[in-house]
């Protein structure tokens, strides 16, 4: 038996990373002394040098926090075998599902996610569903429930025959039948034909719910849907199937909630239906466990619920790790991935990097939490404080709910009474999924997930790090979780303003990480890597004034670059190659193309100056109190195989935002450089410039490929093309600043120059 108790769970891997880190710091190295440079030659130059002095230093600033979180870099391997020899008993798991607006969210994927969850390979009586419907959508209530149905077969189907991918959208895509290890199975073949019929004939009644106005009668269950109105209705909670008879093999409790919303309330979007569902979830089944999944992220890996339970249950790890975190990986990826979100170099490096210092961050779906660290436990907190003081201090925070008060002492002191009577808990629940019930709680601020930040991922996980709690990342063959990725500009562009802007508002709050490791158990490191994600938000302005420089130095006939003869300038290709070669490595180690690679930097810089651009505006706008800043839902496209080959699929979109206005200036600025150039015009320039050399001029071309969608924009047509509008407004913005050039020159005439190069940052070569 001693042996057996000694079998790890889990085991720490420290990976080798020597060259990298040597080459790390030479890019540091180079950084360092092309500041030092520029610091020596300030006085014989003027703005434009001071500029790009500042830039540059913004981007070696952020390259030692690159360093930082990618220099321990540490795996997690799980051994889910060793939990049975054991005989560890698995403890109950609740699993969240959080969709928000029908059209947005397809149904139909949502669906998937929820019967993926119900099909997972652990014992069902211990698991329960619940799904939270921020749309107040019929039509979700109404798929939920016929795809019950499906599921009560679909379940016993996946767990007879071991089926690996248990969404069935994405089983009955893939070439199931022959590849299965049970096809030559007559027995198989049939059920497998069933399965497939059922499953189209579910997908038929969603389509034909969705196309009428109204998806079905509002009789019997469907009573309570009729008269709402998405942001202003009653709450809805169904408990729609109960696992009475406790049955292990059965379809696990499905729970469908959409919270009350009020115009007058605000509803705090995502955090605020986490809320929701951890209370909910807290009455009526209390599990000591929670996962939380995107409406769009099915589960792929059907053990993966005993492979995170490896790391919790691992004795130890009680007073240690508050949660585990599954990469977000994404199912049908355009090829070379034109849109820079697929993330793999970032999961492989990053999130691995920053897993060997305080755990990974909290990346908002894919994560299993503690429920008691979710109500707000440290891990100095023993059990006799909770017994004791802990209890009555904090308990008032949970709100007015006796109910709920009460199944929260059994999760903090760890013993939870797993109840199999869901509809005996319904009165309580709706009251604790009112607008108001929230008011004069710790909701949102110390209790659950915390408030104010549309990056509520990112607050949340800082506030556990925050308390002291260390987390673990966890990668699988074949990966846990599969989501999608969005495509298409306006939707990427939408997506990654609403992360800028959630990040700085983390930046200018109380919750900011440099407090948490002043005045918190913050690990400095750990703060450092929060600093480096949430300076996402802060990166256009420096972004956009570096690529302003060159065509700026261009059209005045300065420069900000050094000249080819002199030291500096093989210092400065130095950098750019080794920059490169090393970004360009990591692509390559991961299994991408050189192509993959070209357009993740290529996006690095659109995303930066538009997408991120729009978030740092909206944060000032609120500092200002001009406009809330708002979650906006990202469009989930159901993918299919078609769309996939279609040539067009990775081709950049735009539609009439203005969040392309900055891009397409600064194209427009870098047209009107190039041009200046070849027909040698200079016509700002005062006959006192030092003369714009090789290296502005090719900085300026490399900002052409790198804005090479765009420049195709201008003359595309449909969501393709830029649309006129947009080219009008970029048109005046741009001569508002080419005036603004002949104003400074003029002030500065004589002694003056731009330089620096896109280093760090810009990558070369490979025209799109
Ligand atoms: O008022 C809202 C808004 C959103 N959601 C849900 O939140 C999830 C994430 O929203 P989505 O639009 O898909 O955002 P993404 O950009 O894909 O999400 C990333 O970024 C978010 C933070 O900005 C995190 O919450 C997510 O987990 C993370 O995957 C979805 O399931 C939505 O249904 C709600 O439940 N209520
Ligand atoms: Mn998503």
């Amino acid at each position: 038996m001693a042996d057996l108790n000694s079998l790890p769970l889990y085991e720490r891997i420290q990976r080798k990373n020597g060259v990298k880190r040597a080459v790390e710091i030479i890019i540091l190295f180079l950084l360092l002394s092309l500041l030092i440079y520029r610091l020596l030659f300030l006085k014989e130059h003027g703005l434009t040098w001071l500029l790009a002095l500042l830039c540059e230093s913004w981007f070696t600033f952020n390259w030692v926090l690159i360093i930082n979180s990618k220099w321990n870099p540490v795996e997690y391997k799980t051994y889910p075998d060793n939990l049975v020899q054991r005989a560890i008993e698995l403890p109950s798991v609740d699993m969240f599902v959080t969709t928000a607006d029908p059209v947005l969210e397809p149904p139909i994927i949502t669906i998937n996610t929820v019967i993926s969850l119900l099909a997972v390979d652990y014992p069902a009586q211990k698991l329960a569903c619940y799904v939270s419907d921020d749309g107040c959508s019929l039509l979700t209530y109404y798929s939920l429930s016929e795809a019950l149905k499906f599921a009560k077969l679909w379940v016993p189907f996946c767990k007879k025959y071991d089926i690996q991918v248990r969404a069935p959208f994405r089983y009955f895509s893939n070439d199931s039948l022959t590849s299965s290890t049970n096809r030559s199975n007559w027995e198989f073949h049939q059920e497998w034909k069933r399965m497939k019929d059922e499953y189209e004939l579910l997908c038929h009644k969603i389509e034909d719910a969705a196309q009428k106005s109204r998806p079905c009668e509002f009789t019997g269950e469907f009573a309570e849907f009729s008269n709402v109105e998405r942001k202003n209705h009653p709450t809805i909670i169904k408990v729609m199937w109960e696992n009475k008879e406790g049955l292990v093999d059965g379809v696990p409790h499905l729970v469908y909630i959409s919270r009350e919303k009020q115009h007058k309330h605000p509803h705090n979007s995502k955090a605020g239906a986490m809320n929701v569902l951890t209370r909910v979830s807290g009455l009526m089944t209390n599990a000591p466990y929670m996962l939380n999944v995107d409406c769009d992220m099915f589960v792929n890996n059907p053990k993966v619920v005993v492979h995170a339970m490896c790391p919790l249950l691992d004795s130890n790890s009680e007073k240690e790790i508050a949660f585990a975190q599954f990469p977000q990986v994404f199912y049908d990826g355009l090829k070379d991935d034109p849109y820079g979100n697929q993330y793999v170099v970032l999961c492989e490096y990053t999130m691995h990097g920053i897993s060997g210092i305080q755990g990974s961050l909290y990346g908002g779906t894919g994560c299993f939490h503690r429920r008691k660290i979710i109500y707000g436990l440290s891990p100095s907190h023993t059990v006799d404080l909770i017994d004791g003081k802990l209890a009555e201090d904090t308990l008032p925070e949970f709100g007015s709910s006796k109910e709920l008060i009460k199944s929260a002492v059994l999760a903090l002191k760890g013993n939870t009474n797993p109840s199999n009577c869901l509809w005996t808990y319904i009165r309580a629940a709706y009251q604790i999924a009112s607008c108001e019930y929230e008011y004069g709680t710790s909701w949102g601020t110390k209790l659950g997930w915390r408030y104010g930040s549309a990056a509520e991922d990112t607050d949340t996980g800082l506030m556990i790090h925050t308390r002291g709690w260390r987390s673990i990342f966890c990668t699988l063959d074949p990966p846990a979780f599969l989501g999608c990725s969005p495509s298409g500009g306006p939707t990427v562009m939408t997506q990654q303003k609403r992360w800028a802007t959630g990040l700085l508002e983390i930046l200018f709050s109380k919750n900011c990480p440099i407090f948490g490791t002043l005045f918190g158990k913050l690990r400095l490191r750990q703060s450092l890597v929060y600093l480096w994600l949430i300076f996402w938000g802060l990166r256009p302005v420096p972004e956009l004034c570096y690529a302003a420089l060159p065509a700026y130095c261009i059209i005045t006939d300065s420069f900000f670059l050094p000249k080819v003869h002199e030291p500096a300038f093989s210092l400065l290709v130095a950098l750019f190659v080794i920059y490169n070669l090393y970004t360009l490595s990591e692509y390559l180690k991961t299994g991408q193309s050189i192509r993959a690679w070209w357009n993740n930097q290529r996006m690095l810089r659109i995303t930066a100056m538009n997408g991120w651009f729009f978030g740092f505006l909206s944060v000032m706008l609120k500092f200002l109190r001009i406009s809330e800043t708002v979650f906006e839902v990202t469009k989930k496209d159901q993918s299919n195989d078609a769309s996939k080959d279609d040539d067009d699929a990775g081709r950049f979109t735009f539609d009439d935002s203005p969040i392309f206005v900055p891009g397409t200036t600064i194209l427009l600025l870098h047209l009107t450089a190039l041009v200046v150039s070849l027909l040698k015009l200079q016509p700002l320039a005062h006959g006192g410039g030092h003369g714009a050399g090789l290296a502005e001029v090719l900085c300026s071309v490399l900002w052409l490929l790198c804005y090479w969608p765009f420049l195709k924009g201008l003359f595309g047509k449909g969501k393709h093309g830029i649309p006129m509008s947009t080219i009008c407004k970029s048109a005046a913005l741009a001569l508002l600043l080419l005036h603004l050039c002949r104003k400074i020159t003029a002030l500065f005439a004589g002694g003056m120059g731009w330089n620096g190069a896109r280093i760090g940052t810009v990558a070369g070569s490979v025209p799109d």
